[in-house]
């Protein structure tokens, strides 16, 4: 079946702050873009890869491609206001019309091969499959009136990605108007009245977002040596 990967970077990083977008900031000496198309690039080198990023950073990530010599072929697509859109637009970028898409936060570089690859299995054998952790701590709901209640954490999951569907499913369900809940992709494709799938993801796939990140960020890539 043939496989796709949308990368969605067309975000600003405000969070993060600095004159420079945090997709482009270097880790181990190389943007974090780089290190995440390698990821999928290593795992099958035949799938189809689309970066999504803002249209205004077209030349300046074609001048980093450059200096660093970057290799791996990609197709580089404009990204829109919202994660929504920039995943949409990557989606209707993709050549083939039945296949697989993995869709994946251009700033997780450190997710599993192996994660990669249990996502694509599952969204084959049942139509999505969602990257999940569990959680370690213990968790209260906060109420308006300033109150807050135990919760059975053993029926809470943290979400990452890859968040990887068969193809027509999901361009299908991003044919609606866009609505606040959908934070993912799986939102987006339960709404259509389809029930997702997970699967273990790796605690260490983190969207990097804050400063701190990036500290944890060089150690993670510290230990991959
Ligand atoms: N219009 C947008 C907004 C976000 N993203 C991407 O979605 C992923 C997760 O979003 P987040 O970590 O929130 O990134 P930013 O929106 O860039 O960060 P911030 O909210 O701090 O501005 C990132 O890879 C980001 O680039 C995107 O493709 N298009
Ligand atoms: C898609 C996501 O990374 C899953 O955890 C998350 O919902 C993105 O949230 P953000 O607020 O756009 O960073």
């Amino acid at each position: 079946m043939r496989k796709a990967a949308v990368l969605v970077a067309g975000g600003k990083g405000t969070r993060m702050g600095g004159p420079i977008s945090k997709q482009y900031l270097p880790i181990g000496g190389k943007p974090i873009l780089m290190h995440t198309l390698e990821v999928f690039y290593k795992v099958d080198p035949e799938t189809e890869l689309i970066l999504v990023i803002p249209e205004l950073d077209f030349d300046y990530w074609n001048e980093l491609v450059e200096t660093f010599g970057f290799k791996i072929l990609h197709q580089v697509v404009a990204g829109g206001n919202s994660r929504f859109q920039s995943v949409k637009n990557g989606l209707n970028a993709i050549t083939f019309q039945e296949g697989l898409v993995a869709i994946h936060d251009g700033v997780r570089p450190f997710v599993k091969p192996s994660v990669i690859e249990s996502s694509f299995e599952e969204a084959e054998r049942s139509g999505s499959g969602i990257a999940v952790i569990s959680l370690k701590d213990s968790i209260r709901k906060l109420t308006d009136d300033g109150k807050s209640f135990y919760q059975e954490r053993q029926y809470f999951r943290l979400v990452q990605t890859p968040q990887t569907f068969q193809l027509e499913k999901i361009r299908k369900a991003f044919r609606v108007t866009e609505i606040p809940q959908f934070t993912d992709d799986a939102t987006v494709y339960e709404h259509q009245g389809w029930q997702v799938s997970l699967i273990p993801g790796n605690p260490e796939n983190i969207k990097i977002t804050t400063p701190e990140d990036m500290d944890y960020a060089e150690f993670l890539l510290s230990l991959k040596k």
